[in-house]
């Protein structure tokens, strides 16, 4: 049997995380699109993952140029939001007609709306501003995905695990697929949680009822998840924002059968977990608002569903990302203004005037 070719686009915490364990597990040829420090490092020290005590390492591929890499039987997509557009402008020589694309990221992912009829006319504005990745990556070829793990980079290149190794997969549309059941098995070999959903737009809501709250109050507050939970009027206010985001999935088929409280106790167990929006916020990198709180106003608008404590949220964390120079200004779209602000600026590993980030800003709260 031929080795399955795959390509990590993003070798970050969470791509470093995926392409070490699938490289170490040699069922695949495992390649990586990257720059910069971290295409220098996976080529001088391969894949390293730090996982329960153990260092974790695996002979990388790696290249900036994707011609270079080629046609992939699978390409995994692990960078921030923010820079979704850019790296889906360059990915077509890593897709073939077969090859499956798997976004391994947080957030509201830009198919979203092509599986709900009330949302389908038009791509959503803050994750997919003027459509330009859904014409670069085919929504046939795409399959959804839910990460349910932490991780950090200490050094580009270097992995270190927190907790966690849950990935559910799924077909955009719903429903089991040959390819889906393919991927969470090749997922699985390489030691993952790795799980089949037959509703993946229900669990990506899910896990973002989660993320919602906790990533930006995080973010603006400096606060460790525990702190933010700890503090009564914070949790009352990160419920009813959980509440409005509860209404929108009702109304998109992706119910949510929990209260807030249900969730803060599963939230809870990280203990005092800084969330990758802190972490970014904290490191001065940009953070990823539109599709963790913009797209949830943006359906809320679309569907006419009041969303005043996202709203607060959004307009609250937008403001401190402006001035914090976190949160890239970019060109809108045609779109008229929802609101939200569209980053679709290219965010170099090197920040530039461009994107009104300064690498080095130490953020003041
Ligand atoms: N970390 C975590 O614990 C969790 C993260 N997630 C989600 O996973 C996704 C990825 O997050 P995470 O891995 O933490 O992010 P990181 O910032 O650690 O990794 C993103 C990677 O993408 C690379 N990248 C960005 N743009 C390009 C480009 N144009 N070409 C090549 N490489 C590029 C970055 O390289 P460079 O350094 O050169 O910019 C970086 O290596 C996010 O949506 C996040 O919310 C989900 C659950 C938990
Ligand atoms: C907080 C956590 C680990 C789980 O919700 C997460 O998804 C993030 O940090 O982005």
């Amino acid at each position: 049997m031929s080795e399955t070719r795959v390509c990590i686009v993003g070798a970050g915490a969470i791509g470093g995380f995926i392409g070490t364990r699938l490289a170490a597990a040699g069922r695949a040829r495992v390649s990586a699109l990257a720059r910069g420090a971290t295409l220098a490092a996976l080529r001088e020290h391969g894949w390293r993952l730090r996982m329960g005590g153990q260092l974790i390492q695996a002979h990388a591929i790696a290249s900036d140029e994707p011609a270079a890499l080629g046609p992939q039987d699978l390409v995994i997509i692990a960078v921030k939001g923010q820079a979704l557009g850019e790296v889906a402008a360059r990915i077509a020589p890593l897709l073939a007609p077969h090859t499956r694309v798997l976004p391994a990221m947080n957030g509201v992912p830009w198919w979203f709306g092509a599986a709900v009829p009330a949302l389908a006319d038009a791509p959503l504005d803050s994750v997919d501003p003027g459509g330009r990745i859904a014409r670069a990556i085919p929504l046939a070829q795409v399959l959804g995905c839910v990460v349910h793990a932490s991780t950090a980079q200490p050094e580009p290149g270097l992995v270190q695990h927190a907790m966690g190794q849950g990935l559910i997969v799924g077909e955009p549309a719903g429903g089991s697929s040959g390819r889906a059941q393919q991927t969470v098995d090749l997922l699985a070999h390489a030691g993952f949680e790795a799980t089949l959903s037959t509703d993946i737009r229900s669990a990506l809501w899910y896990k973002l009822w989660g993320n919602l709250t906790m990533n930006p109050v995080s973010a603006l507050t400096g606060a460790t998840i525990d702190r933010v939970l700890a503090d009564p009027l914070v949790r009352d206010f990160c419920s009813a924002a959980m509440a409005e985001a509860q209404t929108i999935g009702a109304r998109i088929a992706c119910p949510i059968d929990q209260t807030p409280e249900d969730r803060h106790a599963v939230t809870a167990r990280l203990g005092a977990f800084r969330t990758s929006m802190l972490q970014d916020a904290d490191a001065g990198r940009p953070i990823e608002l539109d599709a963790i709180v913009g797209a949830v106003r943006e359906i809320g608008l679309r569907l006419a569903i009041p969303t005043p404590h996202v709203d607060a949220l959004l307009g609250l964390t937008r403001l401190f990302g402006r001035v914090q120079g976190l949160y890239p200004e970019v060109l809108r779209a045609t779109q008229p203004d929802t609101g939200i602000g569209l980053s679709t600026c290219s965010l170099p590993a090197v920040a530039g005037p461009e994107c009104n980030i300064s690498p080095s800003s130490k953020v003041r709260r």
